[in-house]
């Protein structure tokens, strides 16, 4: 066994080069047009088709996953969501074969894995990396064991593994932590440890499965900077699994949705957080939804007051096409009278600004029907609502 180092691209490489290990995942079958085309491409790349997952518990048969085709490009950070039992563990876990699928195929890189042995599948998962909700690190080795030990059963002489144990510490900013045992870690450090020791094994594959939901808020940006760094610098296709859309909306490019077991939905993350189609989006996405203050919410009727000075209260949708930004002055021209805003929001995702803006115009102006798709009237938001009439005084 002959090892070889590299760094190229500030892209760390640690070649074990096993006789007893293949090298290269078997050659796909050129007569497979799918095959040979996924081949060709970066490394990283995960194609789904037609899979579908049934288990068969004490409860009866459980339809997991059906029907399932989707490609993940290389080097994109690719979400999945859905409400509980949506199958979304299921499907990440068939990327590493932790799962197999009842029918259908997973592609790595255009080879499908199920066809690999013992010793072909031990490299596919060298080539996968994977980290936990809960770390799954072990409490009595330290910090430095944790990250060493996959480098160990690998057989990986020790110089080597001093050097990429090194390595990666100061990768994930945890080099003075070194001697550490994990119960005197914090959540994001335990996290930290644990994408070390994804790495180690310089994968182009990362899996999270619900990385970020045990920490706060605040360590929670600081484990996704790091991924999306990773991402950026390493160009590894990240999958992760979250519960949590501001997870989604802050790293992803692309998003799927499940629903019983079925695409719900996919596509780029601003197009779906913009204008989501699918219920199951919708209703995910509603947390992230700025609410009506409560003082409006209260006083909100839905028709104008009988006797009295009143507000209307208008919402204006943004869902990112079209490059289409809110500009108070064009609001307050197009509707032609004095505009105070009231509540909401604009994020940027993906450069595409959606959200929602509350404003409140005097109860008698008139809205123009068409402001959100006028012709002769220059576009105020992709949707004008009237939500309700406030009572002044
Ligand atoms: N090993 C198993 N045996 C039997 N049923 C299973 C098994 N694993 C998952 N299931 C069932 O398959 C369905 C999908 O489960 P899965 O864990 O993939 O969903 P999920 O979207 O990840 O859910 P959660 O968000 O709650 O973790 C559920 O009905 C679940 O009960």
């Amino acid at each position: 066994m002959t090892y070889t180092t590299a760094l190229s691209n500030n892209r760390f490489r640690l070649d074990i080069q096993d006789s007893s290990v293949p090298q290269t995942l078997p050659v796909p079958d050129e007569t497979d047009a799918g095959n040979a085309a996924a081949a060709q491409t970066t490394g990283g790349t995960v194609t789904f088709d037609k899979v579908s997952k049934t288990y068969h518990a004490s409860g009866g048969v459980v339809h997991a996953l059906q029907d399932i085709s989707l490609h993940i490009p290389a080097a994109s950070i690719f979400g999945i969501i859905g409400r509980s039992g949506a199958g979304k563990s299921s499907l990440l876990r068939t990327i590493n074969r932790l799962e197999s699928p009842s029918s259908g195929h997973v592609k790595v890189d255009g080879v499908d894995i199920a066809t690999l042995d013992e010793t072909e599948l031990v490299h596919l998962r060298r080539r996968i990396g994977m980290i936990f909700q809960h770390f799954n690190l072990l409490s009595a080795k330290s910090v430095w064991d944790n990250i060493a030990l996959p480098l160990q059963v690998a057989g990986v002489p020790r110089p080597e593994i001093k050097h990429r144990v090194t390595q990666l510490l100061e990768l994930v900013g945890l080099y003075d932590k070194h001697n550490t045992f994990p119960q005197r870690l914090s959540g994001g450090q335990k996290q930290r440890v644990g994408i070390a020791r994804a790495l180690v094994h310089h994968p182009e594959i990362l899996l999270c499965d619900e990385a970020t939901s045990a920490l706060d808020p605040e360590t929670t940006r600081g484990i996704l900077q790091l991924l999306k760094d990773i991402n950026k610098r390493l160009g590894i296709t990240i999958v992760l699994i979250t519960h949590e859309m501001s997870v989604i909306r802050e790293i992803c490019d692309q998003v799927l949705v499940l629903e019983k077991g079925r695409i719900a939905e996919s596509g780029p993350v601003w197009n779906l957080f913009g204008a989501p189609a699918h219920e199951a989006t919708q209703a995910l996405l509603a947390p992230l939804q700025h609410q009506l203050p409560d003082d409006i919410r209260t006083r909100l009727q839905a028709t104008p007051p009988a006797a009295g000075d009143y507000e209307q209260i208008l919402q204006l949708t943004y869902n990112g096409r079209g490059g289409l930004e809110p500009d108070l002055s064009l609001i307050g021209r197009v509707l032609n009278t004095r505009v105070r805003l009231v509540h909401g929001g604009v994020d940027r995702i993906q450069g595409h600004a959606q959200g929602r803006l509350l404003i409140a115009i005097p109860g008698h102006a008139t809205v123009i029907s068409t402001a959100s798709a006028s012709i002769e009237q220059p576009v105020i938001a992709h949707h004008v609502e009237t939500i309700g009439y406030v009572p002044l005084g």
